[in-house]
């Protein structure tokens, strides 16, 4: 199928109450398994790269490959998505190759790690928002630092996230300032901050709402019933995929991710787009360390490739399933980016406050 936008995905999963995971990318056998596992259970899906990875695969290898998976699955609408981009050129080269939708995160500073003031973020986002609707392709924006809640650090795990002691307002997505952000900017989505930090070291202990605060999504979806929120760093860092590394040599800390029933209440809060790395990065590291422990004479890559990429399948099957984007692939008629284009200069994609959103929602 062509590919589709974020904005198209994420208007049905309003639509139908559901969240799609979105999955990062890095090389091909991720690719082939988030795509059977979409094909598996019927499930729109989302693709995203990093700066990192577009850096590591390189551009046109990524592009070619996400035509070669839209090829090979037909039948399966897939968003390409710039994750975490830093500024308009990132934004900007990543829809020269395609991508249908980029993340502006104006939170961080264009070295991806200082802190941003408010204003610049508006600014920087609605400049992204502006060109890119211009070409037919979503925006979304980030409002509030990703970090500990438990700490108060914010968060450096992958290179990129502030190092250093956040507030606990900057570790909290504002309700009141998250409603004039979407007015100011008019991104199609937006990510908030409420105690979620890339990587597996999340947490200490199972989170509880103090320092995973799912409150605060309830509060911002109150106030933007239209907004389609999205939740970063939200990897649930299964205790079984920490095992087995563990049980084949690795040395993982006990850790806490996201809870899959937490993310299920956020999707019945408005979170329609889900954050997902870390976990697959288990899942493959864990079937790597298994296959070379138990033989340790297997030299072909293929020998341990296919079970890393059997192991990313299942998580990526398990999160379709728990988000419920499973059944809708073949629901969705993906409308090209020149047709999105002309629905945003209509104004009939703008986003809707007050009255207007609670009658919109209502409907
Ligand atoms: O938010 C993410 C990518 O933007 C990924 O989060 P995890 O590290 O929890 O998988
Ligand atoms: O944003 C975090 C994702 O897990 C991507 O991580 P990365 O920048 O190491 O590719
Ligand atoms: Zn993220
Ligand atoms: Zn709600």
């Amino acid at each position: 199928m062509a590919r589709i936008t974020l904005r198209q995905l994420l208007d049905h999963a309003a639509e139908h109450d559901y969240a799609l995971p979105a999955f990062n990318i890095n090389n091909m056998e991720q690719g082939l398994a988030i795509m059977e596992a979409a094909e598996a259970v019927n499930s729109p899906v989302i693709i995203q790269a990093s700066r990192g990875a577009r850096s590591y695969a390189n551009d046109i290898m990524l592009a070619r490959m996400i035509d070669a998976l839209a090829e090979i699955y037909p039948n399966i609408p897939v968003c390409m998505h710039q994750d975490h981009g830093n500024g308009p050129a990132t934004c900007a080269t990543a829809i020269q190759y395609g991508f249908t939708s980029v993340m502006m995160d104006g939170s961080l500073m264009e070295d991806a790690k200082t802190p941003a003031t408010y204003e610049y973020n508006v600014e920087v986002t609605r400049k992204v928002v502006e060109m890119a609707h211009a070409c037919g392709v979503s925006v979304e924006g980030e409002l509030g630092v990703l970090g500990s809640l438990e700490s108060g650090m914010g968060e450096a795990e992958d290179g990129h996230g502030f190092e250093g002691v956040l507030s606990h307002d900057e570790l909290l997505t504002d309700p009141d300032q998250a409603v004039e952000f979407v007015e100011r900017t008019g991104v199609d989505a937006l990510a908030i901050a409420m105690g979620t930090s890339h990587g597996a070291y999340k947490f200490t202990r199972k989170p509880d709402g103090d320092v995973l605060a799912m409150n605060v999504i309830e509060e911002i979806h109150q106030r933007l019933p239209n907004t389609h929120l999205v939740m970063h760093g939200s990897s649930s860092v299964p205790q079984e995929l920490q095992d087995i590394i563990n049980q084949y040599g690795g040395a993982i800390p006990q850790t806490w991710g996201v809870p899959v029933e937490e993310i299920q209440r956020g999707i019945k809060h408005g979170v329609r787009k889900v954050n997902v790395d870390t976990d697959n990065r288990l899942a493959i590291t864990g079937a790597i360390r298994k296959i070379l422990t138990e033989k340790p004479h297997e030299f072909d890559p293929r020998a341990y490739l296919k079970p890393a990429k059997e192991a990313m399948r299942q998580v990526c099957q398990d999160r379709f399933v728990q988000f419920g984007s499973a059944g809708h692939a073949d629901k969705i008629k993906a409308l090209s980016t020149a047709t999105m284009a002309k629905r945003y200069v209509s104004g009939e994609l703008n986003a809707k406050f007050g009255a207007a959103a609670k009658k919109a929602a209502a409907e």
